[in-house]
């Protein structure tokens, strides 16, 4: 496999001079490829560059040993240390619902959106927040947080009688911030005051091969990779972002990452958790559904705590049952962190440089040596990747919070066709979240010929094919709030999308 002759950099004392014009392709590249070639290559530091080479060979080669395995190390995060929504009553919940709303109402929340990655599995050219899940409304992901967001500054502005914002901070990559930017541009970031997005580009670095050199993926380019989410700890001093978190008075930060239909943006009954218990990190958790789930699982390594990812995990580890015959590791990670703006200075200032590198084998396109392009068909080269998790060892009061799944947790990884995760569960995860709210709101179904539908026995699972279709737009609702007044003792025919034209006529009409 061609790589760059790494000989041919040149490092002077005052200015780093590289040439590349003894790359094995330099003859055949035209002006413009050339001078895009040493575009790229003025961002990378020749000695960071070889450092990282052979710290990316010596981590791969060790990867698999049994010492750097840390099953053995592992212990389970103990049950009365995971605060949650079904083990606390009403009342406190409400508790923490309304400091999180109070804290919203103060402008000192904001949310951060990690959506740098690639989203390879479920093969889509554009980023994850573009995708549209099918939906009768056809709202993308992006256009459901964009108005969770509305709500949730519009609740907390109500009860508090204030006029808040939420700043919405998106972490993009070089593969995501052109097309994400020009979304966001063509929906008018979907009614938000643009000057409360704030996008920022994390860095990418260069894949390489198992020998340690750096690959080429076209005749003129280096294969390059976002660092991985945890590269959020170096983008928020890059580009500012810290200080712009500060400027706008922001002290708590809600980060999550892109492809949760269900997540909830800014969640108040988190971050009010979180505040009450005093906490600079937190990790919202559901239970693990089943061994090999694809989730890390929180735990202690070696008595700190931390997520330890479901690839870096033996199987026979994820099977292990706890006395009550549940899963031991149970603390399913749905990438749901909380961080008090302090916390991430502390961390930008003393631990960034401590974060972990861990190594992914990737199949990586290159160029063969007639420069021809090839796409591998096992593991040719590593990617190294920071993850966001790992500065949790570094809190000083680190605290879990437990949900429901079936209320905040429904992923898409996976195109259909695949038995899990993929935009057909996710449809029906936020269509049965919603019918089960218009039940709740004591409304009722009607099928064609004007028969009653019974809503399902408590207990059953919902079915999309033969329940009625619900969506309820969150300029609507936040999580289930509001309905009653709108849909109280009403008889509802599917397809029903509740917008906010429709919710303007009920109340006219009412
Ligand atoms: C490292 C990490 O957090 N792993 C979590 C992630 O796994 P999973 O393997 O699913 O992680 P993804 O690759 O989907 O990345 C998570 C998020 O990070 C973003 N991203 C990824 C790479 C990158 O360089 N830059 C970037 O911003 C993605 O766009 C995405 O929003 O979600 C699961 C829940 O769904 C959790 O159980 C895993 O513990």
């Amino acid at each position: 496999m061609p790589v760059l002759p790494w000989d041919h950099i040149l490092v002077t004392s005052c200015t780093v001079q590289r040439r590349v014009t003894k790359s094995q392709f330099w003859d055949e590249l035209g002006a413009e490829e050339r001078n895009r070639f040493l575009a790229d290559l003025s961002y990378l530091d020749p000695e960071e560059l070889r450092d990282h080479c052979r710290g990316a060979a010596e981590a791969a080669s060790r990867c698999s040993s049994p010492q750097d395995r840390l099953d053995e190390l592992m212990e389970p995060v103990p049950m009365e240390f995971i605060g949650g929504v079904c083990r606390s009553d009403k009342k406190t919940l409400d508790d923490w619902e309304n400091e999180g709303f109070l804290q919203i109402s103060l402008n000192r929340v904001a949310v951060l959106l990690l959506a740098g990655g690639q989203g390879t599995r479920l093969g889509v050219p554009y980023p994850k927040g573009m995708y549209n899940v099918g939906l009768p409304s056809g709202k993308t992901l992006y256009q459901i947080q964009a108005e969770r967001i509305r709500k949730v500054q519009e609740l907390a502005s109500t009860r508090h009688d204030s006029m808040c914002k939420v700043p919405w901070y998106i972490m993009t990559s070089e593969f995501t911030l052109e097309p994400t930017e020009k979304f966001f541009k063509e929906n008018n970031y979907f009614n938000l005051d643009p000057s409360d997005v704030v996008m920022f580009e994390q860095r990418m670095i260069p894949a390489v091969t198992f020998d340690g050199k750096v690959i080429l993926e076209g005749k003129g380019k280096i294969a390059m990779a976002p660092d991985g989410n945890g590269g959020l700890y170096r983008a928020l001093v890059d580009n500012g972002i810290l200080e712009d978190m500060k400027k706008r008075g922001v002290q708590y930060l809600h980060v999550y990452c892109v492809d949760n239909i269900l997540v909830k943006m800014a969640d108040p009954v988190f971050i009010g958790f979180c505040v009450k218990k005093g906490a600079d990190c937190g990790a919202k958790v559901v239970e693990k559904a089943y061994p090999a789930e694809p989730v890390g699982v929180v735990c202690r390594v070696d008595g700190v705590y931390q997520v330890v990812e479901y690839s870096e995990v033996l199987p026979e580890t994820t099977a292990l049952r706890g006395p009550g015959g549940g899963l031991l590791y149970s603390a399913g990670n749905i990438c749901n962190h909380f961080f008090t703006l302090e916390f991430l200075m502390d961390v930008a200032q003393n631990f960034e440089g401590k974060l972990k590198q861990h190594v992914a084998l990737k199949k990586v396109p290159f160029v063969d040596a007639k420069g021809t392009a090839v796409k591998p068909d096992k593991p040719n080269g590593i990617k190294m990747e920071k993850f966001v998790f790992d500065v949790f060892q570094f809190s000083r009061n680190f605290v879990v919070f437990e949900v429901l799944r079936e209320e905040e947790f429904s992923p898409l990884k996976n195109a259909d066709g695949a038995p899990v995760d993929t935009p057909t569960t996710a449809r029906r995860s936020l269509l049965n979240q919603h019918y089960r709210w218009v039940l709740a709101a004591e409304a009722s179904f009607v099928d064609p010929q004007r028969e009653s539908i019974s809503p399902p026995k408590s207990g059953t699972e919902l079915d999309e094919d033969s329940q009625p279709t619900c969506e309820i737009s969150p300029l609507i609702s936040y999580f289930g709030e509001g309905l009653e007044k709108l849909l109280k003792g009403r008889t509802l025919e599917s397809p029903f999308v509740l917008d906010e034209s429709l919710a303007e006529e009920i109340l006219r009409a009412s």
